[in-house]
């Protein structure tokens, strides 16, 4: 828990119902904006690639736009468009070779401060990162030793077999596999560590890669434990529409369980590596019950939450919206296997546990996770830390707690563009 509650704005969260009592059930169909994973894979593959791409339906958050301004800064052309067959936004990906010198604000995205380096390696000329004092915290040392850096890339880099520790973060294996096809004799990763967390991120960089024409070999495809190989060769230029961000859509999940009520996703996928699939499950033993068609999720609450005893090791970033849930379970819950979430945007063990509790929780913290015994809330201020997923548990505490204020709401924007605005519309007033 670094960064001190230094944001003095409040956002009054808003009960469902509009007020009319603590238990209104939302009844709301939510189209979620782009998933940020997905978004910033896409945008590098597009900009590693040999011919223009297109990504439709793309993110525009904090995220996704350091990602952009980046990859302008070192001589991508990303234009506006309608997409090839006029529908929808989108963004034309033109790259002709990276290019330095060029600076590259990484602000606090773990997707730009870990996937750039190993493609600022294959820019020509030097490339200079800095960040948010938190960027200077959270760790690199599997891409590099730590900010600011300057990179002096000479146009292309080897490659070959590497070895990276990789259990504080699934992106250290993301970011090597992406950048691999482009170097001379691609990559061989051997991770050597404790199992890393966040797999379904890697499978989706695997699907991704794949998706424009590399060769990846993986321990699921028949290779060694812990080992994925990328052939070199040329990426091609694609048409992707970016799903919708399943880990924000799992607010809107969750505010139907909170108030049993009904919420309906459109686009939810049947398949996708998003670790936000998981919630069908996790929600659904919490008390939900859902229906999955082609065109959309529709997710039910039925009005009693219960407590759950669960590793969120391969869906870490879900861990704070369950917490907000279990904190209104009929019995105790027990979140397991992130203990790398002290080196998320903030310590969100830390923050979870101190700001539930001063609403009146009781929630403790344990080496790889939290326990939390539910007891009645009261309203009151919770911090954000500069943590959009801190933002979104005190939205959902809010729902059924009167007199709950958010600090800095705004920080939400890192993935979800117009939070506030969406929440209050679509479950508030
Ligand atoms: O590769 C990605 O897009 C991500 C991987 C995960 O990171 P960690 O493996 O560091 O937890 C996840 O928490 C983050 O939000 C996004
Ligand atoms: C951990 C997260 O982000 P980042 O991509 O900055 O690691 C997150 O969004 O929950």
């Amino acid at each position: 828990m670094t960064a001190n509650p230094t944001h003095t704005a409040l956002w009054p969260a808003p009960l469902a119902g509009g007020g009319a009592g603590p238990t209104g059930a939302v009844d709301a169909t939510v189209q979620v904006s782009g998933s940020k994973s997905v978004t910033n894979r896409a945008l590098v593959l597009a900009a590693l690639a040999s011919e223009p791409g297109w990504l439709r339906r793309p993110l525009r958050s904090r995220d996704s736009l350091l990602m952009t301004g980046a990859l302008r800064a070192m001589g991508v052309g990303i234009e506006e468009g309608v997409g090839p067959d006029g529908s929808g936004e989108a963004w034309r990906v033109i790259s002709s070779g990276l290019q330095g010198p060029a600076t590259v604000d990484v602000g606090n995205a773990g997707t730009v401060m870990r996937f750039l380096p190993p493609v600022a390696t294959l820019a020509d000329g030097p490339i200079r990162f800095d960040g948010n004092p938190r960027s200077y915290e959270r760790p690199l040392h599997g891409v590099i030793d730590a900010l600011p850096l300057t990179l002096h890339g000479g146009g292309a880099l080897d490659g070959g077999p590497v070895e990276i520790d990789a259990s504080s973060s699934s992106q250290f294996v993301s970011v090597l596999l992406i950048s691999g096809p482009r170097f001379n004799q691609g990559l061989e990763v051997q991770h050597t560590g404790s199992l890393p967390p966040s797999m379904p991120h890697i499978r989706m960089t695997v699907d991704m890669l794949r998706a424009v024409g590399a060769q990846v070999d993986t321990p699921e495809s028949g290779g060694e434990p812990n080992v994925w190989r990328v052939t070199p060769g040329a990426l091609l230029g694609r048409d992707i529409t970016i799903e919708p961000d399943l880990s924000n859509a799992q607010l809107f999940l969750a505010a139907a369980l909170v108030t049993g009520g009904k919420v309906v996703i459109p686009d939810w996928l049947a398949h996708t590596t998003q670790p936000g699939d998981a919630l069908r499950d996790i929600f659904t033993q919490m008390g939900g019950s859902y229906e999955l068609t082609e065109k959309r999720l529709e997710f039910t609450g039925s009005g009693s939450i219960h407590g759950i005893d669960v590793d969120l090791g391969e869906v870490d970033e879900l861990t704070p919206g369950i917490a907000a849930v279990a904190a209104f379970a009929d019995s105790p819950s027990t979140l397991r296997g992130v203990a790398h979430l002290r080196l998320h945007e903030t310590d969100r063990l830390a923050v979870l546990t101190k700001e539930i509790n001063e609403l009146g929780g009781d929630v403790t913290e344990t080496a790889d996770g939290l326990h939390i015994r539910p007891r009645r809330l009261h309203g009151g201020i919770f911090h954000t830390y500069d943590d959009h997923r801190m933002a979104a548990v005190d939205a959902i505490i809010g729902l059924a707690v009167e007199g709950v204020q958010i600090e800095n709401v705004a920080t939400t924007a890192k993935t979800l563009p117009d939070f506030p605005e969406l929440w209050a519309e679509r479950l508030g007033a």
